[in-house]
């Protein structure tokens, strides 16, 4: 069965546009493991546009409390400064069950490709074992159609996560077998390593079905971006009702 990791990125975006604390991202955490998410993803970058160092601590005791799954998801090669104590020391400090890790640069929008393991495996090498020394399993994301997939697991790996970005174009688009028979081979490329596939980026309720049934053994999706402007679409309605209700009450 593939585990659901609700990454709660976009909460932090929200709480951030305002300062103060709300939304709560810890409120959202507890709310997504109490309807039945496997477990949380955060992916504290190096500007803290999003989820800072303390939502990590706060997050991380909650998903040990819980018993689930907390996967922190960063660069690790991105150097520290004020705010950001870098991947290996927040995870040192914190513990998650996994961590991802992904080859972002300082100013990108998002995450938008794989490790190339020509020119990344030998850095790679020792800071996955300096993850796994914390007791972190580690995955890597990787683009589908990487030939060197394999690769991940020379460097220690234990998993690859699929960058899906490129499968929910194609899908939006109404072209998505080529993404979806590249993502399979890739995938069986990986477990033929000896490594557990996961997947995530612009994942949502549309293009996840067909990912999954074409794409075989994938043990975890992390959803974020979609899934909270889903739950903002499913939530309006009730919501806004429920103000019209003080509303009227009032008059
Ligand atoms: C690693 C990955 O796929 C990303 O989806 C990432 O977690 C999203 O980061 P942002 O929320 O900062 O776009
Ligand atoms: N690893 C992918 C992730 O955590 C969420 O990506 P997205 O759904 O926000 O695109």
């Amino acid at each position: 069965m593939t585990a659901l990791s609700v990454n709660l990125n976009k909460i932090a975006v929200l709480r951030n546009s305002r300062g103060g604390r709300e939304p709560d991202v810890l409120q959202a955490g507890i709310a997504c493991l109490d309807a039945g998410a496997d477990g949380l993803t955060v992916h504290p970058r190096p500007d803290a546009r999003h989820i800072r160092a303390d939502d990590v601590e706060a997050l991380g005791a909650l998903c040990r409390h819980r018993a689930v799954e907390f996967n922190v998801e960063g660069n690790p090669f991105a150097p520290p400064r004020p705010g950001y104590p870098g991947l290996l020391a927040l995870c040192e400090a914190v513990r998650p069950a996994q961590v991802t890790l992904v080859p972002d640069g300082d100013g990108q929008l998002t995450s938008d490709h794989g490790f190339d393991f020509a020119r990344d495996g030998a850095a790679l090498r020792p800071l996955v074992a300096a993850f796994k020394a914390l007791g972190c399993r580690v995955s890597v994301f990787v683009d589908v159609g990487d030939p060197d997939v394999a690769q991940a697991a020379a460097c220690g790996a234990d998993r690859v996560e699929l960058y899906t970005g490129p499968y929910a174009e194609a899908f939006a688009a109404g072209t998505p077998q080529a993404a979806l028979a590249a993502a399979a081979a890739t995938a069986r490329l990986a477990q033929a390593a000896g490594l557990g596939v996961n997947a995530g980026h612009d994942l949502n309720q549309a293009n996840l079905p067909a990912f999954l049934a074409a794409v075989p053994g994938v043990l975890e999706v992390s959803i974020g971006h979609a899934l909270i402007g889903e739950a903002l679409y499913a939530g309006l309605a009730p919501t806004v009702r429920a103000y019209r209700a003080l509303v009227r009450a009032a008059a």
